[in-house]
């Protein structure tokens, strides 16, 4: 019988960059990206602290110097794609295609830049379930469940039953104009881009592993404005763990056209 679920080693826990570095490259991505769409901000505006608003149109004045805000703000298309935005931030930008591999279907691709071993390639997106919640249905011929170290489980399926929970966990979970997670994952225009991670595929014997899985917890002080970017949920609503999130790290430099590749680390019994 062969398991999909992940195992990992006792001796290859240890994290490949530490968890400020993580937090540090998603602050930037995501404050970025909501610079960009700022015109469509608004009413997430109108709640946030003074301070907290006035940062943002400080940066935005740094990027558009020339434009007056208001005038901005009346604008209704993005500046940049969200493609774009991940290449202006980090050099690289990725995105699904046909894998190079004969019938495996979609993988992940380098499609602009230069990924540097030890960056942030992408994230893993799903719902987000504790080892003892029921998982069952959405499991069954899924191949899109991840397991992480604590026996913590993600659904990174985009279709059926997967869909439709996380789609309803999303709608349990915002306030008001603020959204506590991205569910544009699950369509074709995807707000966060790296939130793709789920399609990559499994090394084999010529075609080594040249990203890693990471878990990431959301620290309690992650901006509340910039959670409407991370495309995880929990399937039960918990006010006080955080949310786990998975992050996927290069593991040597990856040149643009080049597919990424992760170990499942298959167990066969
Ligand atoms: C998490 S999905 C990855 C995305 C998948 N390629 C797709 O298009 O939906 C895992 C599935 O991808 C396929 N896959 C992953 N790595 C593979 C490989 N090295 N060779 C063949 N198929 C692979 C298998 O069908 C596996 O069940």
């Amino acid at each position: 019988r062969i398991w999909t679920l992940r195992y990992v080693p006792e001796e290859s826990k240890d994290k490949v960059i530490s968890d400020e570095d993580v937090l540090g490259t998603l602050l930037k991505v995501f404050q970025a990206l909501f610079v960009n769409d700022f015109s469509k901000q608004s009413d997430i505006l109108t709640v946030l602290p003074e301070p907290v608003k006035s940062k943002y149109q400080d940066l935005l004045s740094v990027q558009h110097p020339r434009v007056k805000q208001l005038e901005y703000r009346h604008q209704q298309q993005n500046t940049f794609t969200p493609e774009e935005i991940l290449y202006k931030t980090l050099g690289f930008s990725v995105a699904r295609a046909p894998s190079s591999l004969i019938s495996a279907g979609k993988g992940v691709f380098v499609t602009k830049g230069l990924v540097r071993k030890g960056a942030v390639v992408s994230m893993y997106p799903g719902t987000v379930y504790q080892k003892y919640e029921p998982i069952f249905f959405q499991s069954i011929g899924n191949p899109f469940i991840f397991r992480c170290l604590d026996g913590v489980l993600i659904d990174g399926n985009d279709k059926g039953i997967s869909k439709v929970v996380y789609r309803s966990c999303n709608g349990r979970d915002q306030l008001g104009p603020l959204k506590m997670s991205d569910s544009t994952w699950l369509t074709s225009e995807i707000h966060n881009p790296l939130a793709i991670g789920q399609y990559v595929n499994n090394c084999s014997n010529d075609r080594a592993a040249n990203v890693c899985y990471q878990e990431f917890d959301v620290p309690a002080a992650f901006p509340i404005e910039l959670k409407q970017y991370l495309p995880n949920i929990a399937y039960s609503y918990d006010k006080q763990s955080p949310l786990r999130c998975v992050i996927l790290v290069a593991l040597r430099d990856i040149e643009q056209g080049e597919e990424l590749f992760s170990n499942y680390y298959t167990i066969v019994s």
